[in-house]
């Protein structure tokens, strides 16, 4: 178990990070999402090593010492992917990715590249110099040698941020089944909310240097307590309740996604359309509901000018209110 107790930093006087304390399960796969800047790297940095604090970080019982007690900082049984790659960049791809491994054993050194080349899906490029390769296959490279030695622990850092959609899913699909395979513990500090919500077990959302809500992906989109976090998966609106009730007098507003309200034939709840944009599956209908801004999703598209009546489940409300 990855154990954190009252962690917390300062670069210079403001605190970026105060009195964190979590446990961590031994294979587990945590998320770590929040506004840029709230201080998710910072959290890895400090978990692997390389930042020094006061409070306790255990990992299987044993204390990690931090940076002033390490002569090479970072943790053995950790690897870190940093955003930049730090990749060696006059060496092949294949090199890159066995820069860590004994060359006491070739054969099965080779093995193991090709193996983790296979999980990146770089096995077509792994004489290339990295040099030569682009911002997203060096990022392919750099997780494969994280992966060389399998850690104990690997912490992420926007891992898939330089990769192109298409092959992002199924890299994703693959490199996360992998660690669950191999027990090995994993946090990602992202943005990407498929990141959060397909793959992880539990997500934390930073916020203010704090943990602000550590829970199941599905639970936190689901009922996501505030603006924040739901802000955090996609789009969301923050609606006044007198705009979407009759007879409502108090100043409440509700959390609502695009898809959670319907354009229905009638309603007491008018909107006017004013842009609509294309999503593939769907439109996202940007309409003003007694001067607020709101977004709906719709399977057609909708012209501009046009007014449109609208419902929300009762039952949907009450929850979001709670
Ligand atoms: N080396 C540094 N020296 C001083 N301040 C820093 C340093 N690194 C980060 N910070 C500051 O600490 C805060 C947290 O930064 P951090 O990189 O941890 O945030 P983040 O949540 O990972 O951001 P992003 O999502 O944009 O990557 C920010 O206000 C940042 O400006």
């Amino acid at each position: 178990m990855l154990k954190l107790q009252k962690v917390s930093f300062a670069y210079h006087k403001e605190p970026v990070l105060k009195n964190i304390s979590f446990e961590i399960a031994q294979g587990e796969n945590v998320s770590v999402i929040g506004e840029s800047g709230c201080g998710k790297s910072t959290l890895l940095k400090l978990i692997y090593g390389l930042l020094h604090t006061d409070g306790k970080i255990t990992w299987k019982g044993e204390e990690m010492l931090g940076p002033n007690f390490n002569l090479v900082p970072g943790e053995s049984f950790i690897k870190y992917l940093a955003q930049d790659f730090d990749l060696m960049l006059p060496l092949s791809a294949a090199d890159n990715v066995g820069k860590h491994l004994s060359n006491f054993y070739p054969i099965k050194k080779k093995r193991r590249i090709k193996e983790l080349l296979e999980v990146v899906e770089m096995e077509d490029l792994a004489d290339k110099k990295a040099k030569l390769l682009s911002g997203g296959q060096q990022q392919r490279i750099a997780l494969a040698r994280a992966l060389a030695k399998e850690p104990e622990i690997i912490l992420l850092d926007e891992p898939f941020s330089h990769i192109d959609h298409f092959r992002k899913n199924n890299l994703r699909r693959k490199l996360f089944a992998y660690l669950k395979e191999k027990n090995i513990t994993c946090i990602v500090a992202t943005h990407d909310s498929t990141d959060a919500l397909s793959f992880a077990d539990r997500t934390f959302v930073l916020k203010n240097g704090s943990i602000y809500a550590d829970g199941r992906p599905e639970d936190l989109y689901r009922n996501p307590p505030n603006k924040y976090i739901a802000a955090l998966f996609g789009d969301v609106n923050h609606i006044m309740l007198k705009n979407l009730k009759d007879k409502e007098t108090s100043r409440k507003r509700v959390v609502l996604y695009p898809h959670d309200i319907s354009i229905v034939k009638s309603s007491p709840i008018k909107a006017e359309v004013k842009n609509t944009y294309f999503k593939g599956e769907n439109f996202l209908i940007q309409a003003k509901l007694n001067g607020e801004d709101i977004l709906v999703e719709h399977k057609t598209d909708i012209k501009p000018g046009e007014i449109i009546a609208l419902s929300v489940p009762e039952k949907l409300i009450e929850d979001r209110l709670k």
